[in-house]
């Protein structure tokens, strides 16, 4: 049978492509501690003026500034000590003239005081009195009421992930259960019949399912909720009625394997039976040539490669665009920076490459190395990259020395800030 002739487009065409669609994700209620890790489903106003009220930043003494005008080492005021407060407590006295209240951080300012001196900086005699021999002026040592956040603002954005600074921020205008998208649930099936499940002794010619455990925590990461759905022989009506099934009762569907144009890669046939609308299935890209998408009654179906690092870049590029999209996250994109590549790459470049690496900071740049072994079919390079090394294609290799986008497999994302540092240098 002759090989059919695929379409093949660019990275960031099929980035595009697979940006047109977005989950419809409903609201859910979790407790602050559940909702670590979770994205916010609605904007957070801030309820209230933070701090709340003018406070102390020091432990020392609520004075009235004007009180300190003629104060020095030779001529110090002294001021009468009218009562003491600690934080979580309010003065009932108004500060008058050389007047002071011992304070304790965190507390309200008393009325009268428009300033505060440090403990260390203020000599204590007796009755009550103390000295001070500087000047001090009005607004000193005072944290104002809503200088951190005035009431009304939105302090954090639909679709933000919550960690611990997001969760203080909750925390503080009482959010002790909060708004966030549901997971989307991510169906995983991997196909092929040369696969065992993980606890399965070795027998000749098959290898373990390291695919789907993978891809779970990649989903994971990526907000998502994971389920593995077992694994499918390569036989084109089971694996048809396993995707079937999976479409049915998860929010979205990836495959591994059985992409590729082999006697065995009912993928794309089994597209076509489905009356599956196919978005790309052809990428100029290494690892992940083979990697496709359709779109099956509204639903996104991912094809991602059998070879595990094609399949774990597919997953990185395609999927977490699509899922982070759906979330409402802005950076919906691997995070960039630009890193000095620290080997000779030799090989020719046809297609952009996607290099498992390690990206490490040193005092002046980003340093970037191609870890293990460079084939789409390794898995040992996944577990020690930390980056993937972008060389464009169109070259015959690439030189120790040059500066590359590396894209970082951990961090915040970003929006869309590399897609020029992909195209083909020639
Ligand atoms: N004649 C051609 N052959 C191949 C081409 C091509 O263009 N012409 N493309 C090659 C490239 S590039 C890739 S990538 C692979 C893609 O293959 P498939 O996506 O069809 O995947 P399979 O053939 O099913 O498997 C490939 C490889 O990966 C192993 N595998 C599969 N599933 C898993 C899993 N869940 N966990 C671990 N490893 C898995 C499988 O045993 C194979 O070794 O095609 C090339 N061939
Ligand atoms: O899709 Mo393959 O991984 O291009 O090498
Ligand atoms: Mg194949």
């Amino acid at each position: 049978m002759p090989i059919e002739k695929r379409e093949i487009i660019q990275v960031w065409d099929a980035v595009k492509k697979v940006l047109k669609y977005q989950l419809k994700l409903p609201l859910e209620s979790v407790t602050l501690e559940e909702s670590d890790g979770r994205y916010l489903g609605e904007n957070v106003l801030a309820t209230h003026d933070v701090p709340p009220f003018d406070r102390s930043p020091y432990d020392g003494f609520a004075i009235r500034a004007e009180d300190t005008a003629g104060a020095s080492r030779d001529e110090p005021v002294e001021l009468n000590v009218i009562d003491s407060i600690g934080a979580g407590h309010v003065s009932e006295k108004e500060i008058k003239q050389n007047e002071a209240v011992r304070i304790m951080t965190g507390a309200a300012i008393p009325k009268g005081a428009n300033a505060v001196i440090m403990l260390e900086l203020v000599s204590e005699k007796e009755n009550n009195i103390i000295s001070i021999s500087r000047k001090v002026e009005a607004g000193d040592n005072i944290s104002v009421q809503g200088e951190d956040t005035p009431e009304g603002t939105t302090i954090l954005k639909k679709g933000t992930r919550i960690h611990a600074g997001v969760t203080a921020v909750l925390a503080t205008f009482g959010y002790h259960t909060v708004k966030v998208f549901k997971k989307p649930v991510v169906g995983i099936l991997a196909t092929g019949t040369e696969l065992l499940d993980v606890d399965e002794d070795l027998v000749p010619g098959k290898i373990r399912n390291s695919n789907a455990y993978m891809i779970a925590s990649q989903i994971k990461k990526m907000g998502g909720e994971p389920q593995i759905l077992g694994k499918l022989p390569d036989d084109f009506d089971e694996t048809y009625a396993g995707i079937l099934k999976a479409m049915e009762k998860t929010d979205l569907v990836i495959t591994t394997g059985g992409v590729s144009v082999g006697d065995f890669d009912h993928l794309p046939a089994i597209y076509k039976k489905m009356g599956a609308d196919l978005l790309f299935n052809k990428i100029a890209m290494r690892p992940g040539s083979v990697t496709s998408a359709a779109v099956f009654e509204g639903k996104l179906l991912f094809g991602l490669s059998g070879n595990p690092s094609a399949c774990f870049v597919g997953c990185e590029l395609f999927v977490r665009p699509y899922l982070l999209g759906s979330l409402n996250a802005q950076k919906v994109h691997l995070g960039a920076v630009t890193s000095i590549l620290q080997k000779d790459y030799p090989k020719p470049n046809p297609f952009t490459r996607f290099v498992r690496g390690r990206v490490e900071w040193n005092a002046t740049a980003a340093a970037a190395s191609p870890v293990g072994l460079d084939k789409s079919g390794s898995v040992s390079s996944l577990s020690e990259a930390n980056a993937l090394i972008v060389l464009p294609g169109g070259t015959r290799g690439w030189e120790k020395g040059s500066q590359v986008m590396t894209l970082l497999l951990d961090g915040e994302g970003s929006v869309w800030p590399w897609d020029q540092a992909l195209k083909s240098r020639s």
